[in-house]
């Protein structure tokens, strides 16, 4: 029997995208509402009522509306949003951050998605710090790029009638969302400096943490490091670094491409990240939690 899936915030960003990767999958019935009542909270619990599983894709005070609207159903979650990504009752859904984290998102309720920038970020971070190659205190900084798609409809709406800038950077108030999300999941102890940006660009974002390569090795030690973590993983990757990073360059894919750059005898390092924000970054990643959390094939429909 088909596993029952309604996504609330259908008609958004996200939303949009998890349904063109769910739209024709035979194990996969979707529950849709009447788009005129996707904010009303009764056609909303009805559809809840009858979900296995519930895709939110709506912005954080309403995915915590969402959840309490749920109260005593057995509906299962997934949060795209921030709303509970630093929960101790979800899990943080990161299928190749830790040996067990497929086990626990399998047989999770509530399964949060991480941020874009977050799973660039953690991706790099995670690994190195559990091997003592970054220590949980370090001073670090991260910089981004992300398209404009990461801004939801709003920011869409600027680029699309060309009331945007060509590119901004923002953020540096040093309060992002992601940032919880990141100290945690990294094992950080010191909150990092994070200077995200925006181009001119719908898809795609690459993250970018510089280091001293002093007390660690040499980059390919960093390399050898994230290239074991990540072995046999289908989704992240570390490639070859290249002369350019292209934001854009796994768009439309559930990749994760890890590179390190830099130069052993000068003595500074980079470690980059590339990933669609809308695929593995948001989208891509929630279908691939599903999966997990309905035992089918992994990749389904990415
Ligand atoms: N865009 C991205 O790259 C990423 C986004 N996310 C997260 O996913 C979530 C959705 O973001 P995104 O898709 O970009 O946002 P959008 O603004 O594109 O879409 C949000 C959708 O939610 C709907 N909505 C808003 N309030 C309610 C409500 N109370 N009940 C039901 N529906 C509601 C909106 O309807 P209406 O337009 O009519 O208001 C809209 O369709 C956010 O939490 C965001 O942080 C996560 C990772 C990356
Ligand atoms: C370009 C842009 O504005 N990006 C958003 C992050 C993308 C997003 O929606 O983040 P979540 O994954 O946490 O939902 C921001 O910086 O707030």
């Amino acid at each position: 029997m088909a596993h029952k899936v309604f996504i609330d915030g259908e008609a958004g960003t996200t939303g949009l995208q998890i349904r063109d990767r769910l739209v024709g999958r035979d194990d996969i019935e979707l529950i849709q509402i009447d788009p005129a009542r996707r904010k009303d909270a009764d056609a909303r619990r009805d559809a809840f009522a009858s979900a296995d599983v519930a895709i939110l894709c709506l912005p954080d005070a309403a995915a915590k509306e969402a959840v309490a609207l749920a109260e005593g159903l057995p509906v299962r979650f997934i949060d795209a949003s921030t709303a509970h990504r630093v929960d101790p009752n979800w899990v943080f859904g990161f299928a190749e951050l830790t040996p067990n984290a497929r086990e626990a998102i399998a047989g999770a309720k509530l399964v949060s998605n991480p941020g874009c920038y977050s799973t660039g970020a953690i991706s790099l971070l995670a690994p190195l710090v559990r091997l003592g190659l970054i220590a949980p205190g370090e001073a670090l900084s991260i910089n981004a790029v992300s398209g404009y798609t990461g801004g939801g409809k709003e920011l869409i709406g600027e680029y699309e009638r060309g009331e945007a800038p060509p590119a901004f950077v923002y953020a540096l108030g040093q309060k992002h969302k992601h940032l919880p999300e990141i100290m945690k999941y990294a094992g950080l102890t010191a909150r990092p400096v994070f200077a995200p940006s925006v181009g001119n660009f719908a898809q795609g974002m690459a993250v970018q943490i510089p280091l001293h390569l002093e007390g660690r090795g040499n980059i390919g030690d960093l390399r050898k490091a994230l290239a074991e973590h990540y072995a046999g993983q289908q989704f992240v990757t570390v490639v070859d670094a290249p002369a350019r990073i292209v934001p854009t360059a796994v768009n439309d894919t559930n990749r994760l491409e890890i590179s390190v750059h830099g130069d052993d005898a000068i003595g500074c390092a980079v470690l980059v990240a590339v990933l669609d924000n809308l695929g593995k970054g948001a989208s891509g990643a929630a279908v691939q939690n599903l999966n997990i959390m309905l035992g089918a094939d992994e990749a389904a429909g990415l």
